[in-house]
């Protein structure tokens, strides 16, 4: 039976104040019992790609702060009132220009265009919809599961009327504030604009949409062609991404897809997959005595040849911040390794050997700091090492709404240090001519290109090969920069990145014979 909608509410709100409170969705979220999760992660995503604007009506509204389950509820409750008129006016003007109105006066052409693609976007999974008499009942009632006191009910019922029949006016006074009009933390829409002046609005526009589901075919277990056949058996449309990518029409539940529990596919960004490649290609090229140019589209077999014909010893490879191992896992997928495992959490360590169970791979999985390897490195060095390292997840808002509102502006330059020293650390286990892929799901220059740059600045020994550089969601390929930019305009990486991704950033390194 599908839960009454005052209990998705209540859930939902629930989740939005967890976030308010600082608390991670991918906590909380699994906690709730199975039969709410879809409805209520599906409201409470889209309240959180409208929390800006929610946020801002919900203080013109009551002029006193609310207790913050109450004010969870009526944001929720804002957000969706809106999306019903937004889809009602549509539907009158025949056509989704009803929602021009949420464009700001002062948006550039370009800013316009990608702001009307997301709200097209969005169409698919579309907003959660419910007539406004519903959502007023509803979320007045959802004050009993929340045990909120009654004395609450003239409120939520007085600000929700108010909303419908003052939407527009309210509306164009709260979109005034940049952080309703971008649906952004005002200190990250201004690093942005630092960061990337030439991309920042189609950054935020892209952050606004929903990300495709990606998956990535363990070839040790089937080709991709033959998943792309299995996938047509079961009626699912989907195109190849890259080397062993493939992008689904629609999101699916991974226990639905063909062979998931046998191990043919793990879920995947194509960003994500471009690591094992980047990686691999390199030691392979180096090992051909050829100058590096990795090349992702093709696909690496590394550590298998020598080109002399004479069996190459095994790789050993280091992934260093490796959990939950989907980059572990596609490294041992393509090549022949004695692939270490690292992770700093003993839960995170566990996530990392479940998954590769599934898969059918084996890896020496640890537990321990990357930055101080004494105690689990046993001195032998390593021939390629990845750095996937702990970083703000900028680039990854499209899958993770609440990291928007998790950060704070000081987290960005901790998290640079941290990296910093990351790299440090793990450069001297490093073997002489062996090569250092490091990589963050950030869009933030400071944790890419600064960390990177300050440490070649320092570090004689290290070399940079062509890389993708910083990867931009909502850009495609127009938005790598940096460095490598020139590397991947010849097309030195192949043309994986003429395809939308999150947001990433790559840097190889070599350290000098
Ligand atoms: C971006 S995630 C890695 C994702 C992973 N590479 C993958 O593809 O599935 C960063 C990981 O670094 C781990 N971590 C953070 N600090 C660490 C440290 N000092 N040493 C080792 N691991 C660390 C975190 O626990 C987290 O699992």
């Amino acid at each position: 039976m599908k839960p009454a909608l005052a209990d998705q509410l209540a859930a939902a709100a629930r989740l939005l104040a967890a976030v308010a409170a600082g608390q991670s969705l991918s906590t909380a979220l699994p906690a709730l019992p199975p039969s709410l999760r879809p409805g209520v992660q599906a409201l409470v995503f889209d309240a959180l790609r409208h929390w800006g604007l929610s946020m801002a009506l919900r203080r013109l509204l009551c002029r006193q702060a609310p207790p913050p389950l109450a004010a969870a509820l009526l944001e929720l409750t804002l957000g969706l009132l809106d999306a019903a008129a937004e889809v009602a006016g549509a539907a009158e003007a025949g056509s989704v220009a009803g929602a021009d109105a949420a464009i700001p006066a002062t948006a550039s052409a370009a800013a316009a265009a990608a702001y009307q693609a997301s709200l097209r976007h969005l169409a698919t999974p579309p907003r959660p919809l419910y007539p406004a008499h519903t959502l007023v009942d509803q979320a007045v009632a959802a004050l009993r599961p929340l045990r909120l006191p009654p004395a609450l009910k003239g409120l939520v019922n007085a600000c929700l009327r108010r909303f419908v029949r003052e939407r527009a006016a309210l509306r164009a006074q709260a979109l005034r504030d940049p952080v309703a009009r971008w649906n952004h933390p005002l200190w990250w829409l201004e690093q942005l604009q630092r960061d990337h002046p030439q991309h920042w609005e189609q950054i935020v526009a892209a952050n606004q949409r929903a990300a495709p589901m990606v998956l990535r075919v363990n070839r040790r277990r089937s080709s991709r062609a033959d998943y792309l056949q299995h996938l047509k058996q079961a009626g699912q449309e989907a195109t190849p991404w890259g080397a062993d990518g493939v992008q689904l029409a629609q999101p699916l539940p991974v226990e639905q897809l063909p062979g998931w529990a046998q191990g043919w596919v793990s879920v995947q960004d194509g960003a994500a997959q471009l690591a094992a490649p980047l990686l691999l290609g390199a030691v392979d090229a180096a090992a051909l005595g050829a100058p590096s140019q990795p090349e992702p589209s093709a696909g690496a077999s590394a550590g298998a040849s020598t080109g002399l014909g004479a069996p190459a010893p095994r790789l050993r490879i280091l992934d260093a911040c490796a959990a939950p191992g989907g980059k572990t896992a596609h490294l041992l997928e393509a090549a022949d390794a004695e692939l270490w495992a690292l992770d700093l959490e003993p839960q995170r360590c566990e996530r990392i050997a479940h998954n590769l169970q599934r898969l059918g791979l084996q890896a020496q999985v640890r537990c321990g700091d990357a930055a101080d390897p004494g105690p689990w490195w046993d001195g032998q060095p390593f021939d390629a090492i990845l750095l996937d390292a702990p970083c703000s997840a900028s680039g990854i808002v499209r899958r993770h709404p609440d990291v928007l509102w998790l950060r704070r502006p000081t987290d960005i330059a901790q998290l640079a240090a941290q990296q910093r020293r990351l790299l440090e650390a793990l450069w001297p286990l490093l073997r002489p001519g062996g090569h250092l892929l490091y990589a963050t799901c950030s869009v933030f220059v400071a944790e890419g290109e600064g960390v990177v740059q300050a440490f070649v600045q320092q570090q004689s020994d290290a070399q940079r090969l062509p890389a993708p550089g910083q990867l931009l969601p909502g850009c495609g390929a127009g938005a790598t920069i940096g460095p490598d930019a020139a590397a991947h305009a010849s097309g030195a990486i192949g043309d994986n990145l003429a395809r939308e991704t999150d947001g990433f950033f790559y840097a190889l390194l070599r350290k000098r014979a």
